[in-house]
């Protein structure tokens, strides 16, 4: 997809959100196209968990506004935020641990999907994320990197336009990591656009077409991988750290 020039699915306008005298995020305009695989980056504390609550409604922004598909998401509720196709899956699985797979998928897709529609539904993301043959096995006996593509999976079950990804890669070894970066380039291919956030540069160089810097609330820079990597500025707060 020709991504530059499409329709923007989300637009952050002078965004800011304050915690008491702590100014958390500051002044922040964010536009993410539609098929963009967009990625977050930028130091510990930076404001990068609090842009994705506003954008999920946990928090409301203190100024500037959010546009989603063009309309304002201000008073709208967290779930109507996911009936509308936003969708996240944060760092902790969000899993139900004394569920099978197969269960967790069908509560995810249930939402959407019923009979049939259903049954093929969970079929198809058991394949896609490499789960078929843990389907009836209880979720707390897999691996970590098992139960984050678990969650994906639930995080597309109801087929989103927006999915926030919150380290998807945080704990993982570097085969889940390719895994796990394979497939969320196949989610794009399938047309979700996508924002997420996190340090792993090589994860992050695997995937972002755009990334954005944010430093003490504020954004920092914006471009292309190789904009970023080549941005002095960028190395000295952030990338030169690790
Ligand atoms: N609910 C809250 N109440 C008070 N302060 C908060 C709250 N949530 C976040 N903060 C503060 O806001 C700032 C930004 O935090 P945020 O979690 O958005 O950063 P981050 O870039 O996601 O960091 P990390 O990479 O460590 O996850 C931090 O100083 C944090 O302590």
């Amino acid at each position: 997809m020709q991504v530059q020039n499409s329709e923007p699915i989300l637009k952050l306008s002078n965004v800011g959100k304050s915690f008491g005298g702590l100014r958390a995020v500051d002044e922040v305009d964010l536009v993410i196209r539609k098929g963009e695989l967009h990625c977050l980056i930028g130091p510990n504390g930076a404001g990068k968990s609090t842009i994705f609550k506003m954008i999920m409604g946990i928090f409301d922004p203190s100024d500037g506004q959010i546009l989603y598909k063009g309309k304002s998401l201000a008073h709208m509720k967290k779930w109507d935020r996911f009936k509308e196709g936003i969708s996240i899956k944060m760092q902790v699985p969000g899993v139900f641990g004394d569920l099978t797979v197969y269960e967790n998928l069908r509560i995810a897709a249930q939402r959407t999907y019923s009979k049939k529609a259903l049954e093929e539904k969970i079929n198809y993301l058991l394949e896609e994320f490499n789960l078929t043959h843990l389907k009836g096995e209880t979720v707390n006996n897999l691996s970590h990197g098992q139960q984050q593509s678990l969650e994906m999976g639930m995080a597309i079950a109801n087929d989103p336009t927006l999915l926030l990804l919150d380290e998807p890669v945080a704990g993982m070894g570097p085969e889940e990591t390719q895994f796990i970066s394979n497939l969320i380039k196949k989610i794009n291919n399938n047309g979700i656009t996508i924002l997420f956030i996190d340090h792993d540069m090589e994860f992050v160089r695997s995937l972002a077409q755009q990334v954005t810097v944010l430093h003490l609330g504020k954004k920092f820079a914006e471009g292309t991988i190789e904009d970023i990597e080549n941005n002095e500025k960028v190395v000295e707060i952030y990338l030169g750290q690790s």
